[in-house]
């Protein structure tokens, strides 16, 4: 017989760690409107405000909708940035509706008449792909507190930024934790972005030698929540370069999975991240950020969805909006957090894109120069090309 190991203390001494905690709830919240379940956001504690229950309209099923409606009085309204009511509703959202808060609109609130409320029809209502309108009647009305967060959090799951919300008051919270209901703090949720990107550590690195240059290595850095990994790929040897003194070159690069690994003649990713490896080959040693951020951080299903607009006549910049996301929804603070863990925190980047100067400069990177990264234009992305220089001020030379 194996010997009893219990014990009466515990192996570890379990410390609070609110951030660590934060950080997986809000991990959590986002798979479950994934997955269409309702989360519940909760208010600062002694705000006297009602809870927010909320689905994703893209995902949410005939249950989901079934709990939210039992544990509140209907009717429901649906969140949606301002570009996308205005598209529903099919005329312009007043701009005092929906204010910004970190470069981000909030989002409008529409009345949801009881036959919109419907699975297929909700789904419709998010996606201008599938597009479903609203009755010409349908009304704006006051967007309930915390509906800012609902927002984030859709964006956090990659998920189109509309869901169906109900308020729900203090004497619901029994009902909805009975029924599997996660309940989280609004508040974690709009910290989440800068949490996750200050929590990155490195967790594995291997020698990778690459076709355009021999000595590489790769670095994975992996942040508390658990998400998806951010690689660094190292080029010879820039963190000496960069502890004796010296700019090493960089490169921050979002990930592409249509134009890196399909080699998609939709844009320039491909060309533009074999280009800078086999630069950084040719300067001696360099560093490429291969970051998480799939799209301009509104994930691929968004993209490929962004691209069917494309191809009914928008450009990349409205086809996000049309969407619901912003024209860019990436964060320089991984990047940022990244270089300073591997010492870099002086740099010169190789980039057309002055907001990259801009954002890293802002959290704290030293940009000693820019390189411009400029790839001609196959025959397919011409447009998309001109739209970044037009619509984004990218920098030609
Ligand atoms: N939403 C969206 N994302 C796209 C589209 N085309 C490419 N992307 C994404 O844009 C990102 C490429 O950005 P970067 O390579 O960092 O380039 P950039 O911001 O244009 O700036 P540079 O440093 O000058 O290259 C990748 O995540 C691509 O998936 C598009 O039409 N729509
Ligand atoms: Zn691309």
């Amino acid at each position: 017989m194996p010997q009893s190991t219990a014990t009466t203390e515990p192996a570890i001494a379990l410390v609070a760690d609110p951030l660590s905690l934060a950080l997986r709830q809000v991990h959590r919240a986002a798979s479950d409107l994934r997955r269409g379940t309702p989360v519940l956001l909760q208010p600062a504690p002694g705000s006297g405000a009602a809870g927010l229950l909320v689905a994703a309209a893209e995902t949410v099923g005939a249950r989901g909708l079934a709990e939210m409606a039992s544990l509140a009085t209907l009717p429901a309204t649906l969140l949606l940035a301002p570009s996308r009511a205005a598209a529903v509703l099919h005329r312009p959202i007043p701009s005092v509706v929906g204010e910004s808060r970190n470069g981000q609109e909030a989002p409008v609130a529409l009345a949801l008449p009881a036959a919109l409320l419907q699975p297929e029809q909700l789904r419709g209502l998010a996606d201008p792909v599938a597009e479903q309108l609203m009755p010409a009647l349908a009304e704006l009305v006051p967007a309930p507190p915390l509906s800012f967060a609902a927002l984030v959090l859709a964006k956090l799951g990659r998920l189109l930024p509309a869901l169906v919300a109900v308020q729900v008051p203090d004497a619901g919270l029994p009902r909805a934790a009975s029924l599997g209901i996660m309940a989280l703090a609004a508040e974690d949720v709009l910290a989440y972005p800068a949490t996750a990107a200050t929590s990155l550590t490195r967790v594995a690195e291997a020698r990778v030698p690459l076709q355009d240059a021999t000595d590489s290595r790769i670095i994975a850095f992996r942040a508390a929540d658990g998400g998806i990994e951010h690689l660094a790929i190292l080029v010879g040897d820039p963190e000496g370069l960069a502890a004796a003194g010296g700019a090493p070159l960089a490169r921050v690069h979002s990930e592409c999975f249509t134009g890196d690994l399909l080699g998609s003649l939709r844009c320039d990713c491909g060309p533009q991240l074999r280009g800078a490896i086999a630069r950084m080959a040719a300067d001696g040693a360099g560093v490429l950020l291969y970051l998480a951020q799939e799209g301009r951080g509104i994930g691929l299903v968004n993209k490929l969805r962004a691209y069917t607009l494309q191809d009914q006549g928008l450009d990349t910049l409205d086809a996000n909006r049309a969407l619901g996301y912003g024209a860019d929804e990436r964060g320089f603070l991984v990047a940022a957090t990244m270089l300073r863990a591997l010492g870099m925190t002086r740099v010169r980047l190789l980039t057309n894109n002055p907001d990259k100067l801009a954002g890293l400069a802002a959290c704290g990177i030293d940009v000693a120069g820019r390189e411009p990264h400029q790839i001609a234009a196959n025959g397919v992305n011409d447009a998309y090309l001109d739209t970044k220089a037009t619509r984004f001020g990218h920098l030609l030379r």
